[in-house]
């Protein structure tokens, strides 16, 4: 059973909080953001309903953790790169890639173009039994196709041209592309990312399904989660606590000056999680000169760096605690040196209990100190937890997109700069 709640209580309730007068005045724009989204579903709603997705990724998944593959590296960026992480990150051992009985192939991640981080893929893989996942929605991003190139060179080095195609795979737009022709023109297999869905919203395509399934997670899980949230989001619209959260975090942003989102799971496997989200509501909303900034932090960890900040630093930020009801793998603490009353306290006590008191501790002294704070409690991390939340969290954001007057889906701003890189790279025709 999943549980996913939204605590808003800290943004109404603490001093200087949105008043609810306000959203009511502020709730038919919310309705008609929300009627616009139902009513006109942009393609990452589909995603939860449908399994002609999977099933490929699945199949193709498959076939990699039985053939003796040893290595499996995600080749994409940004949208591409930042969901597959994630779930990763979040799902899987932490320390996965070291484990003798993870039962697939290692896992490695070559998001940026930064040659230490490719050397330090090329140095560990083993590259005859390394199969490579090439992802890109355009087919042509620059960071994507030099790393995917050195790789190739590798790969064909080790396993010559057959080896190299065998191995590889592409995914990206179905129809075109400079990825999709070589896959034509090489015969290397592919899996399709929805013309309707863009980077930042493809983790539940084979995106994301793909990399999940090689590692074996429960990737039917995942999308069962998210379809749960979207069924809920078509039969409670405006008033499913997901929705309420875009005019929530608008009205901070718009009224009350707070223009930066701090989320801050108090779970060190949803750190890349943050990172995920980031993208998603920055590129998503950071337009025409609007737009809230979102940041990532991870408790309690960052209660030892940036707390003084969210404290007593400029009123212009909220902050989204993400708290885990049952954490797996829960360890007691053990009793010891009870005459010292600043450690024997601890004993008795368990790790994840520490964690969850620090993170009330926080909300309560943030809320005490008139700081706006609001909190998503999750049942626990599973496959279902996160589909769940991460399809609450795009829906809350293309909602938003109305509300702030944006285009959610595309990202004008991100292209000046690669023309720059072509020209300085010398791509003909920049
Ligand atoms: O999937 P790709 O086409 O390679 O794009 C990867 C990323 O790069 C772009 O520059 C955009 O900023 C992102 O929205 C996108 O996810």
């Amino acid at each position: 059973m999943v549980r996913v709640s939204f605590d808003y209580t800290n943004l109404l309730e603490v001093e200087g909080g949105i008043r609810e007068s306000e959203l009511s005045d502020l709730r038919p724009r919310l309705e008609r953001a929300t009627d616009e989204h139902l009513q006109d579903p942009p393609g990452f709603t589909r995603l939860p309903h449908t399994r002609d997705l999977l099933t490929p990724s699945k199949a193709l998944a498959e076939e990699i953790r039985t053939s003796g593959a040893t290595d499996f590296v995600h080749v994409g960026i940004g949208g591409s790169s930042l969901g597959p992480v994630a779930l990763h990150r979040a799902l899987n051992h932490p320390y996965y890639n070291a484990l003798a009985e993870r039962g697939g192939p290692r896992m490695h991640f070559a998001e940026n173009p930064d040659p230490n981080t490719l050397h330090a893929i090329l140095d560990l893989v083993e590259l005859e039994s390394t199969w490579i996942n090439v992802v890109t929605k355009s087919g042509s991003t620059a960071e994507t196709m030099a790393n995917f190139l050195v790789l190739r060179r590798a790969l064909v080095e080790a396993s010559g041209e057959a080896g190299y195609r065998e191995r590889t795979i592409f995914t990206t737009d179905p129809d075109s592309g400079y990825l999709r022709e070589i896959a034509e023109r090489e015969k290397i297999r592919t899996l399709p990312i929805p013309q309707d869905v863009g980077g930042r919203y493809s983790v539940l395509t084979p995106v994301g399904l793909l990399p999940a399934a090689v590692s074996g997670l429960d990737a039917e899980a995942l999308l069962s989660g998210a379809a749960s949230c979207a069924n809920e989001i078509a039969e409670r619209r405006a008033e499913h606590p997901a929705v309420l959260g875009a005019a929530m975090h608008y009205l901070m942003d718009t009224s009350r000056g707070r223009n930066i989102r701090v989320m801050m799971p108090y779970a060190d496997a949803l750190e890349r999680f943050a990172a995920w989200f980031v993208q998603l509501w920055a590129e998503s909303l950071g337009k025409e000169g609007k737009g809230s900034t979102p940041l990532g932090a991870v408790g309690t960890t960052d209660q030892h760096s940036q707390l003084q900040l969210y404290m007593e630093g400029p009123q212009d930020k909220v902050i989204e605690l993400i708290e885990v009801e049952n954490h797996p793998n829960d360890l007691e603490i053990p009793r010891a040196y009870e005459d010292l009353e600043g450690v024997g306290y601890l004993g008795g006590h368990t790790v994840a209990e520490l964690l969850n008191v620090e993170c009330d501790a926080t909300r309560r002294s943030l809320a005490e100190a008139g700081r706006p704070n609001c909190t998503i409690r999750l049942g626990t991390v599973d496959e279902a937890h996160l589909g769940y939340l991460i399809y609450a969290l795009e829906a809350q954001t293309a909602i938003a997109g109305g509300l702030y007057g944006v285009n959610p889906f595309d990202q004008p701003g991100v292209e000046a700069g690669k023309r720059i890189t072509y020209s300085r790279m010398g791509r003909p025709g920049y």
